[in-house]
């Protein structure tokens, strides 16, 4: 049997309000790749979405991610697995600001409208409140601009994690590995 998931990405009203770090990159900033190899952001990665995302004011994040024929589900379509993989990555660009290493907890999305294959996705995130160890975000990517029609949603939970997560759990992950990994944006 396949146990349905138990937990909600929808945020609370007694939130902690999200504090930007005294040493956040300044909005504007173009946020560096935080691994080489990462599917999201790296440069090194064949076939990655190679996302640039861009510190903004507040806790928000704002990135853009352009849909290739190597991203297509149906015919011409974005496929919605890649989608959230972007939005995954553009709400996980807001721990750059926060200063704190987390992971993915949960990641809820809606999909509103097609997104077309040449499409340039302008997606956006922002840190809702903080619960202990879970952060709340939430995200969207609109079509084209960024005062395009929305065509993708989320909301998620990150927790706040230890280095020790990625150094205990990473595949054959040497100590050069670990330290070129920017675990700790
Ligand atoms: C710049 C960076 C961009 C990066 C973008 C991409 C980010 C990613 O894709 S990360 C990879 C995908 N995610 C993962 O692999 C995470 C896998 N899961 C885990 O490792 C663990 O379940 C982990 C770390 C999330 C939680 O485990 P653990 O550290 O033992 O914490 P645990 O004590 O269970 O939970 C801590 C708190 O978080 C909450 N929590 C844990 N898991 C979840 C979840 N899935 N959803 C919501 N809340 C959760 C718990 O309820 C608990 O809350 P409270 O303290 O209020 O009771």
């Amino acid at each position: 049997m396949i146990e349905p998931p138990v937990r909600s990405a929808a945020h609370r009203a007694d939130l902690d309000p999200p504090e930007r770090h005294p040493e956040a990159p300044a909005p504007g900033t173009v946020l560096p790749s935080h691994y080489a190899d990462c599917v999201g952001c790296g440069p090194n990665h064949p076939t990655g979405l190679r996302m640039v995302t861009t510190a903004g004011p507040d806790v928000t994040v704002t990135g853009t991610f352009t849909v290739t024929a190597a991203h297509q589900g149906a015919p011409g379509l974005a496929h919605g697995g890649v989608l959230a993989t972007a939005l995954d990555e553009v709400l996980g660009g807001l721990s750059w600001l926060l200063r704190k290493p987390m992971v993915t907890g949960r990641l809820e999305t809606d999909y509103i409208r097609p997104v077309p294959v040449g499409t340039t996705l302008a997606l956006a995130a922002r840190c809702v409140g903080f619960s202990g160890r879970r952060m709340y975000a939430k995200g969207q990517g609109r079509l084209d601009t960024p005062d395009g029609p929305i065509a993708i949603r989320a909301a998620a939970v990150f927790v706040v994690v230890g280095v020790e997560h990625f150094t205990e759990h990473g595949a054959d992950m040497t100590a050069e590995q670990v330290h070129d990994y920017e675990v700790n944006p």
